[in-house]
Parts: C-alpha cells; sequence; structure tokens
C-alpha cells in the first residue's frame, strides 16, 4: 500500500529565523524550552534565535550531545515540566532537533523511551499528546526538520528510531544564513547526509511517485552545490540549495531508507563519536553496487535516473563519483581511517539487520552481505 503524506508548515528564506515569534503564536506556544547544543551556542546562532524570540518567557537547554541520549533527554524534559514549558523549539543539527523529539514525548508520556521505539512496536504508543515542536535547523544534512523520526541513543546503547506523525514539526524554518558558520567537514559530513537520504530513498522500492520526484531533485541540487557549500561557507547560493536538498531527502524518506542507514545506525550506537552524515559518505559506494541487482531497481532504470542527476553518463560511474567526491570534500577516505575496528562488524551486523531501515532496502541483505559492505568501506 502506498501511504504519502507531506504536512510540515515551513518558512524558508534568508532571515526566516525573524519569524519565530510569528510561528509560536500561529502554533500556540507560549513558554517553550529552546534544545540546542553547545556548538551552536558559541557559535552565535543560538542568540539570533533567542532575539527573535523577542520577551516570550524562555527556558534554554543547551547540553544535547551529538547523537542525542535518553539522559539528556529526561533532563531536558524535567527542566520543561519545573519551567511549565508549552511547547519546543529546536535550534541546531539533527541532535538538537531529534533531542527536541524525545522531549516531546517524555514530557508528555510515561515509561522509559525504548517503549516508544519502533523496533519495539512503539509508534502506536506516541499519541496526539506529543508536545509541539518548532524545528530551526543549523546544518544541511538529517532533514529532521520536517522528517516523522527522531534517532537517540537508549540507556542499553542502542541507537533507535522513533517514528509518529505525532512527532513532525508543527513549524520548520529553514534559514540558511544559520549554516553560514558551518565548519567545512561539518558541511560535506552532513551534506552527504543530505545527498545519502535523496539517494537511499529514491532506490528503495516502496511506491511514491512524489517522493521520487523530490528525492531526484533533491540529489541534483544537493550534488550540485556541497562542493562550493564546502569550500566557501558564505556562498549564499550553494547554502539556500543544499539546505533544500536536505529538507526534500526527509521529505522523501517516508518511502524508508536502507542498508547504508542500517549500517551507520548501528555503528553510531556502538560509537557515538563518529558522525552520522561521515558514516553514511562511506557506506555509499558499497550500497550502490548492492542495490545495482536489485530487480525493482534495475526495472525502474533507478540507478540511471541517479546518474543524470549526478551530471554523470553511466549509471556504473556512480559508486567511484562518490568516493572521489568523499575525497574532494576532505572526508576520511573510509572506516579505518575513523578508528573503526573489524573487530566491531559481528555486534554491527547484529544491528543493522534489526534496523528499522533494513526493511526498505530494495535488495534484501543477509549477515554476510553486510560484512562485505563493511570490508569493501574499511
Ligand atoms: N530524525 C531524522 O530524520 C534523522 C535523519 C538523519 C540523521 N539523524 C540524526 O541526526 C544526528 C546528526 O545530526 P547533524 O548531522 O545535523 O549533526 P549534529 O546536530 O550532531 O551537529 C554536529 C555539530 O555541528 C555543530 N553545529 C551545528 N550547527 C552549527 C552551525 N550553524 N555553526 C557551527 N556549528 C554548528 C554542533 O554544535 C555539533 O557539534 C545523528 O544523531 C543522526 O542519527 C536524524
Ligand atoms: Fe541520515
Amino acid at each position: 500500500m502506498a501511504f504519502i503524506n507531506y504536512v510540515t508548515h515551513i518558512q524558508f528564506d534568508f532571515g526566516a529565523v525573524r519569524l519565530l515569534a510569528q510561528e509560536c503564536q500561529r502554533v500556540g506556544i507560549t513558554r517553550p524550552l529552546v534544545v540546542t547544543d553547545p556548538g551552536v551556542k558559541a557559535a552565535g546562532v543560538l542568540q539570533k534565535a533567542l532575539d527573535a524570540l523577542g520577551d516570550l518567557p524562555v527556558t534554554v537547554f543547551d547540553s544535547t550531545p551529538s547523537n542525542p541520549t535518553e539522559a539528556a533527554v529526561h533532563a531536558a524534559a524535567a527542566l520543561y515540566k519545573q519551567h511549565h514549558c508549552d511547547g519546543l523549539i529546536a535550534v541546531g543539527g539533527g541532535s538538537a532537533i531529534d533531542c527536541a523529539k524525545g522531549v516531546a514525548i517524555a514530557a508528555t508520556h510515561e515509561g522509559p523511551l525504548k517503549m516508544y521505539a519502533t523496533i519495539e512496536g512503539g509508534s502506536a504508543k506516541i499519541t496526539e499528546a506529543v508536545a509541539p515542536i518548532i524545528a530551526v535547523p543549523t546544518t544541511s544534512g538529517t532533514g529532521s526538520e520536517v522528517a516523522r523520526g527522531a534517532i537517540i541513543i537508549v540507556q542499553d546503547h542502542r541507537k533507535l528510531g522513533f517514528h509518529s506523525w505525532h512527532l513532525v514539526p508543527k513549524a520548520a524554518i529553514c534559514d540558511p544564513e544559520l549554516t553560514y558558520g558551518l565548519p567545512p567537514m561539518l558541511t560535506a559530513a552532513t551534506g552527504m547526509d543530505a545527498v545519502a537520504h535523496c539517494m537511499e530513498t529514491f532506490m528503495s522500492a516502496a511506491f511514491n511517485p512524489p517522493a521520487d520526484g523530490i528525492a531526484l531533485d533533491g540529489l541534483t541540487r544537493g550534488w550540485a552545490h556541497i562542493e562550493r557549500a564546502t569550500r566557501n561557507g558564505q556562498d549564499a547560493e550553494a547554502r539556500r540549495q543544499l539546505m533544500s536538498a536536505s529538507m526534500q531527502g526527509a521529505m522523501a524518506f517516508q518511502k524508508g531508507l536502507g542498508c547504508v542507514h542500517s549500517l551507520s545506525h548501528s555503528l553510531g550506537g556502538i560509537s557515538p563519536r563518529l558522525h552520522h552524515g561521515t558514516l553514511n559518505a562511506m557506506f555509499l559506494p558499497a550500497v550502490v553496487r548492492f542495490n545495482a541487482q536489485a530487480d525493482s531497481v534495475q526495472r525502474e532504470q533507478r540507478l540511471e535516473k541517479m546518474a543524470h542527476a549526478m551530471g554523470l553518463s553511466r549509471a556504473s560511474d556512480i559508486p567511484a563519483a562518490i568516493r572521489d567526491m568523499n575525497a574532494r570534500l576532505g572526508l576520511p577516505a573510509g572506516l579505518t581511517a575513523m578508528g573503526v575496528e573489524p573487530a566491531w562488524f559481528a555486534q554491527v551486523i547484529d544491528g543493522a539487520l534489526k534496523d528499522h531501515c533494513h526493511g526498505t532496502n530494495p535488495r534484501t541483505a543477509s549477515a554476510h552481505d553486510y560484512e562485505e559492505m563493511l570490508h569493501s568501506s574499511l
């Protein structure tokens, strides 16, 4: 069955952060908890959001870790309750936005967070009681500002997905100016997350032609501008296009993602210091090669369409083009350069097989297939 849904109210423009107070009023948030992280604060980006909130009584939680944890979610939820907040404003990358989504659950639902995780059958337990969220992305990567999912490391160290349409932010404020100060390495790594979303969901077999169109267009924009934005963070047009690619990837991945993300979720749970987008950039070439054999990918000429969007003449050139792009962006050459050890692989594969993205890859991966992908990504 095809399920197609586009729900987020989006303000997308240079300077759009100034609409924050207006959006709070529209959504009905009068006492927000702002969820952010130390890097966003140090970069002066948090202050822009606070300035835009004027005299609203604001509480700030600024301790979101990169790869948010259940402990951070509970600490922020305690602050939310203590200050009688009535909604969340996430200012940051995927980590701050997903942390806010976790708080939106924890502040309004009982019990440990893992009860609500997708693989624990928790999606149906997330009700409309969830606190409202306004998301202000400051990276161009995850697209979490328009997505129904949150990725959080729960107390037993698994990095789990939480999915509900109730978690989709009530408003997204996409202001490319907020990303001007994002350093080159993070621009490249988060940008490759956006590219990975567009590619993976486009390859996925679900019938969702609108999502396919959005993903392919997002890939075109992201691929054409990621290098420019990495080389010159002040390149307004490149920042705008990359922010759109990020948003489009996440609008489209309602189709589901695949083995790139099942591997990077699993590995990111084992070693939270590994950046999600960088891991995806490492896995993409191997997964594209693996998916080239999938019936649906071949029948619908999906790799040919991706190659066209990337300005390549042959589908078989895609894996090498991704590796070349990673090198030009200054990303690591492979998992070894990131400090990943083959001794971890058994645990990575176990987590990948159970991940919520495993089932939507266009070709079912066995443990052996995952092992090959990991070895060829070293
Ligand atoms: N919910 C989803 O749909 C979804 C999709 C993909 C990934 N994710 C998750 O999102 C997380 C990663 O998010 P991310 O890649 O956006 O990185 P991030 O949010 O972890 O941020 C990375 C670093 O960049 C800094 N930073 C952010 N914006 C900045 C700015 N404008 N200027 C200077 N520094 C800035 C932060 O302080 C942080 O140190 C992972 O946990 C991943 O699993 C979620
Ligand atoms: Fe991702």
